[in-house]
């Protein structure tokens, strides 16, 4: 398995070029289900979770075109089959947002539950209860979850007791073929969400309430082809901004928009980092120390989780104390050990982790367990002295395209070992 090289000091400068966002591109492909197409998504990433998506909807009998140069998506044609296996499943959580675009367009499917990951249990229990709402009669058997709406489902008032990104995509696609008047209340709204509600709208859905907690969606008997482009990523922006800022340098974000880092722009901003707009770009310097800042995570406009990891690697080299709590996950602190073995001063007990910084981190051989965590590790070993091995790179190729080049083009010492 490949891993990555890194000899760290090096301040990063020059401009890194911000890709579409994973969590974006994934419930779009899902929504190609709900219709004939084409579904053209421009500004596609090229991930690892991509092509376990792109081999899911081709399994149910979509043709799904990957232009790696364009960087567009193409994706068309009608389910012919309406299991979604373990096998893909396994791999990538967010294929059970094939569930209610399936159910919606064709009356039935069986997805394989997701079960738990690294990060915590993530149950799918809110998606399942919105679909029995709509009128879905769901079991559970064998590990997968059967879906049956054979006239179709019903518009319905759905409240969610917790705030779910992907019960909300779900479900919003769901409700785009349903009959009649839907609608969700405490829904999630990432950018990511507003993202696809303008794709399912270019697709002809009639959805109110576009970047706001309720959304309201009259039912349409068909969907339409559409070419829709993917917002950036900002966790993907948010994690250069960590670098920059952890090296000391000053990057340029291009394509990064400022709106979206909303929660993580103050906070890097209180912790001492510059962060100002160009153009439509935005660039990230650091000319003097870092201090500590609290953090909770939060749903959307607050601290996103998936910026944690990456922020606590910052907080281990700033000056003072910085308690960071974890509110959606209840086990995302895998990343702890590890920066701990670099040297970092870190206590994690429950939801929260008092970070200590030290003036220096070392280099070390480390292990990722997550994503998000993989990443954080590669931040640390941008300032750490010496040099810094991360095993299990296929995490970090889940989410973050050509990680390496993107670093290397910036000035870090940084190359794939493949193996
Ligand atoms: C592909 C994608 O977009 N993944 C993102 C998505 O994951 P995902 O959509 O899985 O995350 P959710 O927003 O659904 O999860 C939030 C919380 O709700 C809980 N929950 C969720 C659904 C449910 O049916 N029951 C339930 O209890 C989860 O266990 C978690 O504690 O949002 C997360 C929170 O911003 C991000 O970290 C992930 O990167
Ligand atoms: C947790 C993440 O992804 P997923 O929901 O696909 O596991 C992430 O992107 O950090």
């Amino acid at each position: 398995m490949d891993r990555i090289r890194i000899r760290g000091g090096r301040p990063l400068e020059g401009s890194i070029p911000v890709s579409g966002a994973k969590n974006a591109t994934l419930p779009l492909m899902a929504a190609a289900l709900l219709s004939d197409g084409p579904l053209v998504l421009r500004n596609a990433p090229d991930l690892a979770d991509i092509a376990t998506m792109r081999a899911l909807l081709i399994q149910h009998g979509l043709t799904v075109e990957h232009d790696r140069e364009a960087r567009t998506l193409t994706l068309a044609g009608e389910a012919s089959h309406l299991e979604a296996p373990y096998d893909l499943v396994r791999k990538m959580r967010a294929s059970v947002l094939v569930l209610g675009p399936l159910v919606a367009r064709h009356g039935r499917a069986r997805v394989s539950l997701p079960g738990g990951c690294s990060i915590g249990t993530r149950p799918v229990d809110l998606h399942l209860k919105g679909l029995e709402a709509m009128g879905a009669t769901i079991t559970l058997d064998a590990g997968y979850i059967g879906a049956e709406a054979p006239n179709g489902l019903k518009g319905a008032r759905i409240i969610f007791p917790v705030v779910s990104v992907g019960a909300t995509e779900n479900l919003l696609m769901a409700a785009c073929l349903a009959e009649g008047e839907t609608e969700l209340v405490n829904a999630a709204r990432e950018p990511e969400i507003e993202d696809l509600a303008r794709c399912l709208v270019a697709m002809g859905a009639r959805i109110e309430g576009i970047g706001t907690d309720r959304l309201h969606v009259t039912g349409a008997t068909h969907l339409a082809a559409a070419t829709h482009d993917i917002v950036p990523d900002r966790i993907e922006a948010g994690t250069y901004a960590c670098a920059a800022a952890i090296t000391g340098g000053s990057v340029l974000l291009q394509g990064a928009r400022a709106e979206h880092l909303g929660a993580v722009a103050r906070t890097l901003r209180e912790a001492g980092v510059e962060v100002a707009a160009e153009g439509d770009d935005l660039r990230i310097s650091r000319l003097n120390g870092l201090h500590g800042v609290d953090v909770m995570t939060e749903p959307f406009p607050g601290f996103a989780t998936d910026m944690q990891a990456q922020f606590m690697a910052l907080m281990a080299v700033a000056e003072g104390a910085s308690m960071i709590t974890e509110t959606i996950f209840e086990n995302r602190f895998m990343h702890v050990p590890e920066l701990n073995r670099m040297g970092a001063r870190i206590n994690a007990h429950g939801a929260s982790a008092i970070v200590r910084g030290v003036p220096r981190l070392s280099g070390a051989p480390v292990m990722a367990t997550d994503l998000r965590a993989s990443v954080s590790l590669i931040l640390a070993g941008l300032a750490a002295e010496g040099e810094t091995i991360v095993n299990r790179v296929y995490h970090l190729d889940r989410g973050y395209e050509r990680v390496e080049q993107k670093l290397a083009a910036v000035g870090a010492d940084i190359e794939r070992i493949p193996g």
